[in-house]
């Protein structure tokens, strides 16, 4: 792999704007879509996404669990999805939220990120809700590989507070989160890049950011910011919510892009446009 994530994932907002757009395919889209809710109504959904988005937006994120669903088949229309959208030049993050203790996050490190995984995607979410340092094994495998991670930080469902907006020894859990991908982007920060440690911060968490004091700057952190469209982040809300990290953030947005399908040209006409209002 020629250059890290962050590098990659910078080149990749510039080209085609900061849109990350999902493959989500729940019952209720794939039915809307006139499919059935089976392995093949999975397949032709996915495929027409990775048809649709390939080359129009910086990257691309398929929510493991609506794959995982189905099975081994489930996973094997997964494994093409992220193929070919490779093969394609789109970036993917593969949204799977792994998080766990030392020798399994090892493993599940191995499965997403390692050189010998089946179908690797360029980054990958993980939670560092079991503490920042159980990521270890997956940031130094993706750091030898040229892979990225997107790590929790301010989830944009509002139970996440409880958890992210507390307090311990006077730190503010998810600030603690941020100082932690800071410190493994330090030396991309110095030479005046993004890092390949990213954060998720959705695009809902209103004035969270200032209130809770994280620098995002100063952390070099690409942010993936979930909750773009559907569940009610703005272009305006990006800019009030994120203020100078704002060029660093990766708006992600599924069902508002989706709901569009199944006509191709109706999908591809609403990535452009989403990925336009972003771009401006
Ligand atoms: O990690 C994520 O992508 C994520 C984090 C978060 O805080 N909130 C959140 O909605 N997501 C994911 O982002 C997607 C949101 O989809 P829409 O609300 O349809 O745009 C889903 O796949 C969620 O699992």
């Amino acid at each position: 792999m020629t250059q890290p994530f962050g590098a990659r994932l910078h080149d990749a907002m510039r080209s085609h704007g900061p849109l990350c757009a999902g493959i989500d395919p729940h019952r209720g889209l794939v039915e809307s879509w006139g499919l059935t809710y089976d392995v093949r109504g999975l397949e032709r959904f996915a495929l027409t996404c990775v048809e649709a988005f390939a080359g129009r937006v910086a990257a691309v994120k398929p929510q493991s669990a609506f794959f995982e669903v189905f099975g081994s088949r489930g996973v094997a229309v997964l494994e093409r999805v992220l193929t070919e959208l490779r093969e394609a030049g789109t970036l993917t993050i593969l949204d799977a939220k792994r998080g766990d203790i030392g020798s399994t996050m090892t493993a599940y490190a191995e499965a997403y990120l390692g050189e010998g995984a089946v179908a690797p995607p360029d980054a990958l979410t993980v939670s560092p809700y079991l503490g920042y340092e159980s990521l270890r094994p997956a940031i130094d495998l993706a750091d030898r590989t040229g892979r990225g991670l997107f790590v929790l930080a301010l989830t944009s469902n509002p139970e996440g507070a409880s958890v992210q907006h507390a307090t311990r020894d006077g730190e503010v859990v998810a600030a603690s989160i941020v100082r932690g991908a800071a410190g493994d982007n330090a030396a991309a920060h110095g030479r005046g890049e993004l890092g390949s440690v990213g954060l998720v911060i959705g695009a809902t968490v209103g004035t969270a950011v200032q209130d809770l004091g994280l620098d995002l700057v100063g952390a070099a952190t690409p942010v993936l910011a979930p909750g773009f469209g559907a569940q009610g982040g703005t272009v305006a809300s990006l800019g009030s919510t994120f203020g100078a990290a704002r060029g660093q953030v990766l708006a992600a947005s599924s069902r508002e892009i989706l709901a569009a399908g199944p006509e191709p040209r109706r999908l591809v006409a609403q990535t452009t446009r989403v990925a336009e209002s972003l771009r401006a």
